[in-house]
């Protein structure tokens, strides 16, 4: 098995997915609030790339979520903080979200094989699923304002640390998959402080979302695998 990462969205060719499983990282924050938001129940999520494409795929009881320069969207029912996708907000109803970054990865994606939203919190079980789909995976890291963002890159090398400890064959890999697996390594114990520190904790930080950053660093707190299915990522 081979395993390849992109450092952002402006990377990403679409060659580089046929016949892959990809797993698409947005750690802060749309693929963490996806993974609480399947964690807290909700049917299904879908991710659009504007405001208006979200307005127009809602039906009578789906939420609208998402954010422009990390601030909910006027007159939407969620931003995009993991925290706020509780069971009592999001339980049995399909969500449409749009965000900066995390939604424009999820969409380069498409013409893989298997889709997945890969985050800090379900690294464990994304891990397992993508094995188990027996294809080479291709980890695209969204980044932030179409440049790599630390946050992901770090996630990119705890990917494929998991992946290289389940694959007893061995695990091919590029010099970008590489780098990111030392990088990931020499932050072992570091997880929150090395996400405050990017560009967008840093941005976050100063908004006040400390919280945000905090719940994005929790290692494999989730079992959850968010899979796209017809569109919508689902619970696989
Ligand atoms: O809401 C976020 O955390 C970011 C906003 S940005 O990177 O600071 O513009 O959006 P996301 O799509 O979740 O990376």
């Amino acid at each position: 098995m081979r395993v390849e990462v992109i450092s952002s969205v402006n990377e990403a060719r679409a060659d580089r997915f046929t016949h892959r499983t990809a797993i698409v990282i947005d750690v802060l924050r749309a693929t963490s609030t996806i993974v609480a938001a399947l964690q807290a129940g909700s049917s299904g999520i879908y991710t659009v790339e504007t405001v208006l494409d979200a307005r127009a795929l809602q039906r009578p009881a789906d939420l609208l979520a998402g954010e422009r320069f990390c601030r909910k969207i006027p007159g939407f029912d969620l931003g995009n903080s993991p925290d706020e996708f509780t069971p009592e907000m999001v339980q049995d109803r399909r969500i449409i979200l749009t965000t900066t970054n995390g939604t424009r990865g999820l969409h380069k994606a498409v013409r893989a094989d298997h889709v997945l939203a890969g985050s800090l919190l379900n690294l464990s079980a994304c891990t397992q699923a993508a094995l188990d789909l027996r294809r080479d995976i291709v980890l695209l890291c969204s980044g932030s304002h179409d440049e790599f963002a630390l946050e992901d890159g770090l996630c990119a090398g705890a990917f494929v640390a998991k992946l290289q400890a389940g694959s007893p064959d061995g695990l091919e890999m590029d010099d970008f998959a590489a780098a990111m697996l030392g990088f990931y390594r020499n932050s072992t114990g570091q997880l929150y402080e090395t996400l405050a520190s990017g560009a967008t904790g840093r941005r976050l930080l100063k908004l006040g979302m400390a919280r945000d950053i905090k719940r994005c660093s929790q290692l494999d707190s989730s079992d959850i695998v968010a899979r796209m299915q017809g569109g919508m990522l689902t619970r696989g």
